[in-house]
């Protein structure tokens, strides 16, 4: 499996109080990989470095193999990203848009069908960008950016601010493109977001990053050292994992006092508390 992306020690500083620093990460192809972190960590200004609207000040950017310097403005044509700023023109139909982009991008229109059907935006294909609603919006967007089953794609907070009848739909979108092939790299506040869809998450604070790894083995490496047992009167005690522990679970099971046992995973978002002391 090869990288699609890379970064080595890149840095950058913007403005008088902000910049990345030292960031190194990879990201296989074929993963969804999830960018954490509070606003104004840098995730935004990391998409910006990864498709050359920001150019680092020190260290290395790799995509799809060859570093960013090389990397031809026509490869971005074929890479999908969806950022804050949309470019759908307003006065044009959801349809008409992607039949535009349609063209742009070199992709038949009988396509565009296809794809208003994923996004269950066909009945509304005449409907002016203007007028949709900000999931209808979204979903558009993201329609136009995946149009040409993108090897890459980019996507900057793909759900902030949508329904969570929305955001399912996206969520599965995103599940079926990377089936059929599709390396993402996402940015999300959503901490539950990242954890059903990404094989791998960063976490940056303040322009470092804190962490990277699969959700699975960062709550195993925060996992606290105690098991969570719910009571016949409904209380839920917190028992630690030693002699102690184990004798008050013992006596609760040969009581009868005792309705469940669960081991206490962190989620993410107590992950990121325990490694910056802020809350998210
Ligand atoms: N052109 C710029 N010049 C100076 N500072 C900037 C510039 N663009 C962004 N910043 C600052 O860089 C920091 C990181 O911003 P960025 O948009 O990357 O954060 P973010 O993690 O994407 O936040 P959010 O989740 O709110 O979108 C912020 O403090 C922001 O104010």
């Amino acid at each position: 499996m090869k990288n699609f992306i890379e970064l080595q020690d890149v840095c950058l500083k913007l403005g008088a109080d902000f910049e990345i620093q030292n960031l190194s990460f990879h990201v296989a192809e074929g993963e969804i990989f999830g960018f954490l972190g509070p606003s104004g960590a840098g995730k935004t200004t990391t998409i910006k470095l990864l498709t050359k609207q920001l150019k680092k000040d020190s260290g290395s950017i790799f995509l799809m193999g060859e570093p960013i310097e090389e990397t031809p403005r026509s490869r971005y044509d074929e890479i999908g990203i969806l950022s804050d700023t949309s470019n759908l023109y307003d006065r044009m139909t959801i349809e008409e848009n992607l039949n535009f982009f349609a063209e742009l991008k070199g992709v038949k229109k009988d396509k565009v069908e296809g794809i208003l059907q994923r996004v269950e935006l066909l009945k509304e294909r005449k409907r002016p960008f203007k007028k949709c609603s900000r999931g209808m919006k979204q979903r558009a967007i993201l329609a136009a950016a995946v149009l040409n089953q993108p090897p890459l794609l980019f996507l900057d907070e793909p759900t902030s601010g949508l329904d969570p009848a929305t955001s399912q739909e996206i969520h599965k979108l995103l599940t079926d493109l990377n089936e059929q092939g599709t390396t993402i790299f996402l940015t999300t506040h959503n901490m539950e977001e990242a954890d059903k869809l990404c094989r791998r998450v960063g976490i940056l604070n303040q322009g470092r990053l804190i962490a990277c790894d699969t959700p699975q083995n960062l709550k195993l490496q925060f996992a606290r050292d105690e098991v969570q047992l719910l009571t016949k009167d409904r209380k839920v005690l917190r028992v630690k994992k030693n002699q102690e522990g184990a004798k008050a679970i013992y006596d609760a099971i040969c009581g009868g006092d005792c309705l469940t046992i669960h081991s206490r995973e962190p989620n993410l978002e107590e992950i990121f508390l325990q490694l910056t002391g802020r809350e998210f």
